[in-house]
């Protein structure tokens, strides 16, 4: 697998806390994101999506900063939305156009490519990805897992320095999430993935723990993961329903 060069343009958060509807959802996260893969742990409202969102520069923290590349995120938004492509957890909140051609090359032209220019890199990664005949088709008529592969398609073909990427693999079938798993296994780009399931980070650089919207834990995968996946299994086996997220 070729591996990106992180160094130059690492997304570095500095104590960031998000408050959402005047409840505090991530608290004084700390974290300079080097690693080419990352996985982003925790159990369900923990604030995995909200920290992907302040990543992505979709979310400016009302604590703290998020740079990239040295520039605050908040300020050079532009910089971030070109260096950071988010695909987000249900891919019909993400596709608006109605073929997958037009899909795909829109984000294009709004990097500044003209139509033909946009047009014929997003032919091109259709054909990478050996989906050159997809170019006509309907979006809605895709499956779940053709939107997921479409969503990625078009991130990638923006080139972003990282991609950020929400519970991928939610709702596919095991065929359709192994053949992603190997699309991602392959692109050169910084990696960040959210997940609630470890088995999907095992192979990762680094891996976050979050938990009430705090980082519990950060470290390589053997040291992060086991004490994870105990703690979801100790909360599993108990009844306490007070350790219920939300
Ligand atoms: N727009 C919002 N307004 C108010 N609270 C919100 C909003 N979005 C999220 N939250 C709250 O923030 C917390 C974290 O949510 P978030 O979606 O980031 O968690 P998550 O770890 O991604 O959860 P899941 O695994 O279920 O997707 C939750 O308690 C959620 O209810």
């Amino acid at each position: 697998m070729s591996r990106p060069d992180c160094r130059t343009m690492s997304v570095d958060l500095r104590d960031v806390g998000v408050s959402l509807d005047g409840q505090r959802v991530l608290h004084a996260i700390s974290a300079s994101l080097t690693e080419p893969r990352i996985g982003i742990v925790g159990r369900n409202g923990s604030g995995k999506s909200t920290l992907a969102r302040v990543i992505a520069g979709l979310i400016e923290p009302d604590q703290g900063q998020a740079r990239i590349g040295g520039q605050d995120m908040a300020r050079d938004r532009r910089a971030a939305l070109a260096a950071v492509g988010i695909i987000f957890q249900n891919p019909d909140h993400q596709i608006i156009f109605p073929t997958v051609i037009e899909e795909i090359a829109f984000g294009l032209t709004q990097q500044g490519l003209g139509r033909d220019e946009a047009q014929n890199a997003a032919r091109a990664i259709l054909a990478r990805f050996g989906k050159a005949h997809w170019e006509a088709a309907a979006t809605y008529a895709l499956s779940q897992g053709q939107k997921q592969l479409l969503c990625l398609m078009t991130v990638l073909a923006m080139r972003p320095r990282t991609i950020v990427m929400d519970e991928p693999f939610s709702g596919l079938d095991i065929p359709t999430r192994m053949q992603i798993a190997r699309h991602l296994s392959c692109i050169d780009a910084q990696l960040v993935l959210i997940t609630h399931d470890p088995e999907q980070v095992r192979g990762f650089d680094r891996i976050l723990w979050l938990d009430g919207g705090r980082l519990v834990a950060d470290g390589p995968p053997d040291a992060v993961l086991p004490a994870f996946r105990q703690r979801m299994e100790d909360w599993g086996n108990g009844d306490d329903l007070a350790h219920l997220a939300g």
